[in-house]
Order: C-alpha cells, then sequence, then structure tokens
C-alpha cells in the first residue's frame, strides 16, 4: 500500500517525463509510478513516454535501465508480474527544445491507443535553465494543447527568469493545468503541519512571537551530490533547496488561517508570508562547500558552488515580528534530517532555580519531523518522581506507523493525475521569493570549505546563536 490515500485515477492517462535518463526520474518518479501502478492506484489504460536528448538505446534498454531502478528505490514492492505490466507501458523516444517532431507524433499515436478520454500530463523534470526553451517547444508542436504540466523546481534562476518563464508557461497552458511541484509539500509532515496548528486550539493560540523566540528549518544530507555535478554546479544548494523547500516549510509555518484548506487559499496566505518576508541579508547567509567537491568529475577545479547554506530570515509582520528563522541544508554533512523546531520562549521568573534542572537549558520546543517517519513531539519540563525536586526534559511524542506514510511524490503525481492543485505552488509565491533572494544572488557570501561528514562551516554554527542548531549529534532520521 502507497499510502497516497486510497483514490485510484479513473481517465487514461499518458504520462510523458522529459529528463527521463536523470536522477529524479530513475530515484523518485519511475518507482513511483510502478509503486501506484502495484497498489491498483493507476487507471487501467495507462502508458509512459520517456523522453530526453539522449536516447538511452531500444525501449528494451530504456526498461533495463528503468528496471534498475525501480528494484532498488521500490525495493519493498517490487515483484516480477507486476514489473512485466509496467514496463510493457514503458517507451522512450528523443526531444530536444528544438525538435520535438517525434515525440508529437509518439503521443499522438499512445493517445489514440488509449482511446477517448485520455488525459496527457507532461512532467518537466529537467534542469532550471532548460525548462524556458522546452515550454516553446511544447507549445510549438501542439504536445501543450489539451495537456496538464508538471514543473520541477526551482521554477527559473532569479526573479527575471522566473518572469519570463511564467510568461512562456501562460502562453502554452492556462494557469488551472500547471503543475509547479515542490516535493516536500507532498510529504506528509507538511500537510500536518496544517492541521497541528488549526485543528487545535491550544497551539494557535500560543504560535506567534509572543511565545516563540525562534523556529529552526534544518535539512542536513549525509548524501553528497552523488554524480549530479551539471545540476549542482549550474544551480547550487541555494537555488536547490533554500529558495524552494525550505522557503515553501517557512511559508507553512508562517501563514495565517486560510479560509479553505485549497489552492488558491493556500497560495494567498503563503503569498502574504512571503510579502513580509525580509530580503535576506548577504551578511546572515553563511555558504559552504564540502572538501572534496572540486574533485568531483564535471566540478570546476576553482568552482565557488555552495552545497550548504544556513541562514537567518524575518518574517516582518504582526505574528512574527522579531522572531528569527533559521534555515539550514547542505551536502556531505553528519546526519540526515528534515526537521522543523519551534523554541518558545521560556516562563518569565527562574521559579525552581537553575540547580534543579538537568543541566539541559534549552527551552520548551515542539520538533516536527518531516522525514519518512513524520513524528512530532513536544519537549517540555517534567518533575522527575521522588522527594526531591529535579526538573528533566522530557518528550511527548506521536510516532504514525510507517505504513500510513504516502510519499510525497506518489503523493502528487496522484494530485496531478487527478488535477488537484492544493499541494502546488503558485507563480506570485515564486517570484516574490525570487525577489527575497535577490540580494544573495547579487552579492554572495564567501563560499567557505568544511569537511565531508561536519554540520558545516563554524560560522555557520555561530548563525543560531548561543542555543546552537537543534539538530546536533546523535540527531537525523
Ligand atoms: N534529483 C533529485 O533528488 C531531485 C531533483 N529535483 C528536480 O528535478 C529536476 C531534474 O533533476 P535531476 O534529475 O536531479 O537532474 P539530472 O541532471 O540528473 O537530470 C536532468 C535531465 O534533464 C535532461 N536535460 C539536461 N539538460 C537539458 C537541457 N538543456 N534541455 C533538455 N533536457 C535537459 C537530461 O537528459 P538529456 O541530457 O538526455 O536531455 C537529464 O536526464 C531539477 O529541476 C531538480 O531541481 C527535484 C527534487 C529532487
Ligand atoms: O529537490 C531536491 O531534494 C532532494 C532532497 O529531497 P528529500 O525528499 O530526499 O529530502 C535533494 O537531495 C536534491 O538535491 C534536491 O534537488
Amino acid at each position: 500500500m502507497t499510502g497516497a490515500d486510497g483514490v485510484r485515477v479513473s481517465a487514461p492517462q499518458l504520462i510523458v517525463i522529459f529528463g527521463a535518463t536523470g536522477d529524479l526520474a530513475r530515484r523518485m518518479l519511475f518507482p513511483g509510478l510502478y509503486r501506484l501502478a502495484r497498489a491498483g492506484m493507476m487507471p487501467a489504460d495507462f502508458r509512459v513516454i520517456g523522453s530526453g536528448r539522449r536516447s538511452p538505446g531500444t525501449d528494451e534498454e530504456f526498461r533495463e535501465r528503468i528496471a534498475g531502478g525501480v528494484r532498488e528505490f521500490a525495493a519493498d514492492h517490487y515483484d516480477d508480474d507486476a514489473w512485466r505490466d509496467f514496463a510493457g507501458r514503458l517507451s522512450f523516444t528523443p526531444s530536444s527544445a528544438d525538435d520535438g517532431a517525434d515525440l508529437a507524433e509518439a503521443v499522438r499515436e499512445a493517445r489514440e491507443e488509449l482511446g477517448e478520454g485520455t488525459r496527457t500530463l507532461l512532467y518537466l523534470s529537467v534542469p532550471p535553465n532548460a525548462a524556458q526553451a522546452m515550454i516553446g517547444m511544447l507549445d510549438a508542436t501542439g504536445l501543450a494543447a489539451d495537456a496538464a504540466l508538471v514543473m520541477e523546481k526551482p521554477f527559473g534562476e532569479d526573479l527575471a527568469s522566473a518572469r519570463e518563464l511564467d510568461a512562456a508557461v501562460a502562453r502554452a497552458v492556462p494557469e488551472e493545468r500547471v503543475f509547479r511541484i515542490d516535493h516536500f509539500l507532498g510529504k506528509e509532515a507538511v500537510r500536518n503541519l496544517l492541521v497541528l496548528r488549526f485543528a487545535n486550539g491550544l497551539l494557535e493560540t500560543v504560535w506567534n512571537r509572543d511565545h516563540i523566540a525562534y523556529v529552526q528549518i534544518d535539512v542536513p544530507e549525509e548524501i553528497d551530490i552523488q554524480g549530479r555535478a551539471s545540476f549542482m554546479e549550474s544551480t547550487g544548494t541555494f537555488r536547490d533547496m533554500v529558495s524552494t523547500h525550505l522557503s515553501q516549510i517557512l511559508g507553512f509555518v508562517a501563514l495565517e488561517p486560510p479560509v479553505r484548506i485549497t489552492a488558491e487559499d493556500l497560495r494567498a496566505e503563503k503569498l502574504k508570508v512571503y510579502r513580509a518576508l525580509r530580503p535576506i541579508d548577504p551578511a546572515d547567509v553563511v555558504f559552504g562547500q564540502y572538501e572534496g567537491y572540486r574533485e568531483e568529475d564535471g566540478v570546476a577545479a576553482d568552482s565557488q558552488v555552495e552545497t550548504f547554506v544556513a541562514l537567518r530570515a524575518w518574517v516582518d509582520n504582526w505574528r512574527w515580528q522579531g522572531v528569527p528563522f533559521l534555515l539550514r541544508t547542505g551536502k556531505a554533512m553528519a546526519a540526515t534530517g528534515h526537521r522543523v523546531t519551534i523554541g518558545f520562549r521560556r516562563p518569565p521568573s527562574a521559579l525552581f532555580g537553575a540547580g534543579v534542572f538537568d543541566g539541559d537549558a534549552r527551552p520548551d520546543e515542539l520538533v516536527v519531523e518531516l522525514g519518512d517517519r513524520p513524528e512530532l513531539s513536544l519537549d517540555i519540563r517534567v518533575k522527575e518522581a521522588g522527594a526531591g525536586l529535579r526538573l528533566h526534559r522530557r518528550g511527548l511524542r506521536y510516532a504514525p506507523s510507517e505504513d500510513g506514510a504516502a510519499d510525497a511524490y506518489e503523493k502528487l503525481l496522484l494530485d496531478a493525475m487527478r488535477g488537484d492543485q492544493t499541494l502546488f505552488t503558485g507563480a506570485a509565491e515564486i517570484e516574490r521569493l525570487w525577489e527575497v533572494c535577490e540580494p544573495v544572488l547579487q552579492d554572495r557570501p564567501a563560499t567557505r570549505a568544511y569537511p565531508k561528514g561536519s554540520w558545516g562551516p563554524e560560522e555557520a554554527l555561530r548563525l543560531a546563536g548561543p542555543r546552537g542548531w537543534a539538530l546536533a549529534d546523535g540527531d537525523g532520521d
């Protein structure tokens, strides 16, 4: 069971994946589609056409390549019969920004085969600097007509290119068929953040600057760039992770109660947060690069590209004035984690005296794990049982069973197939985020080296102030 909420897609689907030989397609998209098919969530009739500039060989060779990813990344769900059925629906047709004629023909044939009512989903899993030219091709060949378009993040590379890209998308596909994907929004725990905040009277009353001292959004990764040199060299971690995933999480933590849980209302509330988000001061940002990055294949010997970012952001509105939002992410770090930490202010007087604490001086914290096990915990002070008075920090924990957790890509693929835009991002919020990021893109902080397997450069540890980063040695997914 995928946990992707149990509703099967009914209309026949033709899915075209651009960048089908890339990392995302291999690790997430094809294994995700396979798992959905195996769980009976795909329609009875569907086909998947992979595309890209370089052909991986015959259709059989393409299927073999995809089989490797499915065996590795959907290992628990792999069985030969299910794979054979899925593989029979896969093919590859090359295309490029300059030439989409063969692909347009393959799509026409596949749609005819699948029959009336077939929906076409075009999935652009290509680097941001390739997206606009690809949209031009989809428009010129007629491939975009009647199709839904899923676009991977980051959307553009800065404010100017994002605006151009949005204009190109608007010419090719009406907004109700555009799905700008940020897979962090498909993570179980991100939706749980909304539930936590707005289904619990208790929490919403303290969700503001009067009670919250800091927010940390921390997504360290143990993996290095895993051969994605070309992507990292052209994109960097600030664009890859901060202007996208981490800012989206910040939006969900900080937004006002939406009128309803709809795409329109969530986007409107996030946009309000981002309009209040102060343009990021480069002095509040630390860029790092892991030692050995420059020796990776495809990386320039003098590359200044950041594989690590830590920063402090401020939301200048009524609710959040004066509360620092600390964001951190990087490759080749000490642990992998996806953690939002909300630190509450201390009570006004130290009634119990410093001597009775167990040595852990941290304030109460609410911790939301965004990883595969979307746990929640509230760390508070309790009295140790016994005659004396000793205070300990203890967690009230909620840990859902792994079985129920939907994979983010499966959830969002299903939503896109069904035409549900609720968890997809809007053009206006993305453009505003680029505006907020612009000072850092214009005036990049120096890139500082950090050892592989560490928590990043020293400067980043200092950025968090005396409290430090909530995720530290011994923590992680
Ligand atoms: N990898 C990951 O973990 C994640 C990636 N993403 C996003 O997915 C997208 C793809 O990333 P990823 O798969 O890692 O990248 P890769 O570099 O591994 O793959 C990108 C694919 O795009 C194609 N491509 C590259 N340049 C161009 C171009 N100029 N025109 C047309 N096609 C091009 C390549 O195929 P060919 O050369 O054959 O055309 C390649 O297969 C990015 O936007 C990334 O931000 C999002 C979430 C996670
Ligand atoms: O979009 C991306 O996300 C992954 C991290 O996603 P996760 O769900 O595994 O946490 C990151 O490794 C990749 O660089 C980036 O493009």
